[in-house]
């Protein structure tokens, strides 16, 4: 008998900003999922009440992406207790931005690992799972504009953005007769915490559009490259930047 739940989408660092915007579209659109934070449990549990509003099953998740024990025993029990997911959002990252001659060794490996170790960490444990499964996946990436043009100030993020693209175009070819997609969103400037008031006002005039975007536009992005309609869509990454390049 074909299996009836819902699928389920991890969405890593979703307690705040793009990554709750994402989990709670996916949620509207039909989607179970599973939440995940370093630290903000609280936060990450009230995001959970809100997709429970919403009639659709949602459980929290909390470990650092950059510390690989703890990212597969976290996944590896849940997926033993709940089973496979179908899709994983990898959402989580940070910046430290500076000019490159100021750029601190901690700045750097920070930047570098959330994005790249955190990839590595949170999707090689649930990779077989999926492919297990023997069913359609979703495995969507969050990069950046500045992984493809480079951003002044921000050689740690943009080198990291453009690693994660390098990850999504290989592991997109290693899953494409499992039917597991892969694709990577590159947002451009999108108001949430990490950007601050006075970096958004001077970028606002180098977007054609003349405004940053908002965390919902992102959302819709990753839902629409989770759902039926991009099963035939991989290797690919989708621009949410009000045309800035
Ligand atoms: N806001 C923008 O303008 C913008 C533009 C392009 C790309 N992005 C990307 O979108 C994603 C979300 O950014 P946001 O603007 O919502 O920022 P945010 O700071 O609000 O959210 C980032 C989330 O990642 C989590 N996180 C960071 N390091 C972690 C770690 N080591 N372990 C576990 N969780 C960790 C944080 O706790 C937070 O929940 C990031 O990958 C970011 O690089 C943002």
């Amino acid at each position: 008998m074909p299996d009836s739940r819902p699928d389920t989408v991890l969405v890593t660092g979703s307690s705040r900003g793009i990554g709750r915007a994402v989990a709670l579209r996916l949620a509207r659109d039909g989607f179970d999922v599973v939440l995940h934070c370093r630290r903000q449990q609280a936060q990450a549990e009230r995001v959970a009440e809100e997709i429970r509003a919403l009639g659709r099953a949602a459980r929290v998740l909390c470990f650092d992406v950059t510390d690989r024990a703890a990212a597969r025993v976290a996944l590896e029990a849940d997926i033993e207790a709940h089973g496979a997911y179908y899709g994983v959002v990898c959402n989580a990252g940070i910046t430290a931005d500076g000019a490159f001659p100021a750029l601190t060794d901690t700045a750097w490996d920070s930047v570098l690992s959330t994005s790249l170790d955190g990839f590595y960490n949170v999707v090689h444990p649930l990779v077989m799972p999926m492919i297990r499964r023997r069913r359609p996946g979703r495995i969507v990436v969050m990069s950046s504009v500045s992984g493809l043009i480079g951003n002044r100030g921000q050689v740690n993020y943009s080198a990291a953005k453009a690693g994660l693209i390098g990850a999504v175009k290989a592991l997109a070819v290693e899953l494409a007769k499992r039917r597991i997609t892969v694709n990577a969103v590159a947002p451009g400037l999108i108001e949430t915490d990490m950007v601050d008031a006075e970096a958004t006002e001077a970028a606002r005039r180098a977007i054609p559009m003349q405004r940053p975007g908002t965390a919902d536009e992102v959302a819709g992005a990753v839902s629409f490259l989770c759902g039926p309609d991009a099963g035939y869509i991989t290797r690919q990454v989708l621009s949410v930047n009000g045309g800035l390049c």
